[in-house]
């Protein structure tokens, strides 16, 4: 399968390579840059580096959930149809919050009940407690996130309970969620800082993912929610998690505030991780994280992990448009710098294809 979905970029990455270079040109580049990344996936492989990543695509909930308008339902449907013809294997839809806490995804059902659900893409919900996991049951969810915290501070902003209250919460999502078939994915956020407690102990991250793995989550993800975190402070907490955590079960979630979210995935792909979340146009926010800025966009991690010859299943060029649509709905910059570049015209389209 894995082959198969390499194949398929391959061919799509080839095409848009020479739509974007100009045919003259792009005649020869699909066939040197599959030769390039064939070359640097035989080097980064042979390190310890996966050779195929699954992007979690969190733009729909993490990207929107912190604008202020209440961007139409339509438009949010829209934006999700899109993302899963890009090749994407995950794309995050909506929480089944409080829209109290949460207004922008207050549309959760009608969003749910009206997506294009395409064959291979799996569309997770988050829920954090058994209210909003039989909301996310009755609108078909197939997949559903629960989010504890390594800090309590940010845990009593976040879910208005300490971080025991969130587990125990999390206890008959889990057991349902088991009796229904449906996959239970779990966060951890504020693994490399806190904004009201600042620094956070690797033994704490630790403790939360083990106590997110005994409840029955099939992965977790570490969630960077202030984008602090530096390729130093990420080496030192993976050491410690994947001591405790089978690394086919970490993900990575780096906001890119301080901008070091790619340095910091490139050090978890060189641990064995294999999962990266992150959102197109770098959109998002989290509403109890005043400052931080969106997540790391999906366009530079798709473009840096196909320079590694690594695969990911997506088309980059649909990616940007879709990265582009949406930022311009949004009236904001496309915060993509690999989606900026292969969208502007006269720029050199790139050269890797694996
Ligand atoms: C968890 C609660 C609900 C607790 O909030 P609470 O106030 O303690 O809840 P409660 O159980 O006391 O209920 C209060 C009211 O909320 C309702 N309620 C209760 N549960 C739900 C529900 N599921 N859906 C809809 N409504 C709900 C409930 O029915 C009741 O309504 P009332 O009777 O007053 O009319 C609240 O704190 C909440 O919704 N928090 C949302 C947090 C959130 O979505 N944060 C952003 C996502 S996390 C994130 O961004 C980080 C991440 C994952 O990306 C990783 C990273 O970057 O770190």
């Amino acid at each position: 399968m894995l082959a198969a979905a390499a194949a398929a970029t391959t061919t799509r990455n080839a095409r848009a390579a020479q739509r974007l270079a100009g045919l003259g040109a792009a005649a020869k580049r699909p066939r040197e840059g599959r030769r390039l990344a064939g070359a640097a996936a035989r080097a980064f492989s042979s390190a310890g580096f996966p050779e195929h990543v699954r992007i979690v695509e969190v733009g729909p909930r993490d990207g929107l959930q912190n604008e202020k308008t209440i961007i139409p339902t339509d438009v949010k449907v829209e934006f999700i149809d899109r993302l899963s013809r890009t090749g994407l294997q995950t794309v995050e839809a909506t929480s089944f919050v409080s829209p109290d806490y949460v207004p922008q995804m207050g549309d959760h059902r009608q969003v749910m009940e009206r997506i294009s659900r395409q064959e291979g893409v799996s569309y997770p919900v988050l829920t954090p407690n058994m209210k909003g996991f039989l909301g996310a049951l009755e609108s078909k969810a197939e997949e559903v996130a629960v989010f504890a915290a390594a800090s309590e501070a940010f845990s009593k902003k976040n879910l208005n309970c300490t971080i025991e209250k969130s587990l125990d919460r999390f206890k008959p999502v889990c057991e349902e969620a088991q009796r229904q078939g449906i996959r239970v994915r779990g966060y951890v956020s504020c693994v490399l800082g806190c904004p009201y407690e600042g620094y956070i102990a690797p033994a704490k991250v630790v403790e939360v993912c083990e106590r997110l793995i005994d409840l029955g989550c099939y992965e977790v993800s570490l969630g960077d929610t202030i984008g602090i975190g530096t390729a130093g402070s990420t080496q030192v907490l993976l050491t410690e998690v994947l001591k405790h955590v089978p690394r086919e079960k970490v993900a990575v979630h780096f906001h890119d505030t301080y901008g070091q979210a790619l340095a910091n995935i490139f050090v978890a792909l060189q641990n064995g991780i294999s999962v990266v979340d992150s959102s197109v146009g770098g959109l998002g926010g989290c509403p109890f994280a005043k400052g931080a800025t969106g997540n790391v966009a999906t366009e530079d991690v798709v473009y840096m992990l196909h320079g590694l010859g690594i695969s990911t299943g997506i088309d980059l060029e649909q990616l940007a448009e879709v990265g582009d649509y949406i930022s311009q709905y949004l009236g904001r910059a496309n915060h993509a710098r690999a989606g900026r570049a292969m969208l502007t015209k006269g720029q050199f389209a790139p050269l890797v294809a694996p």
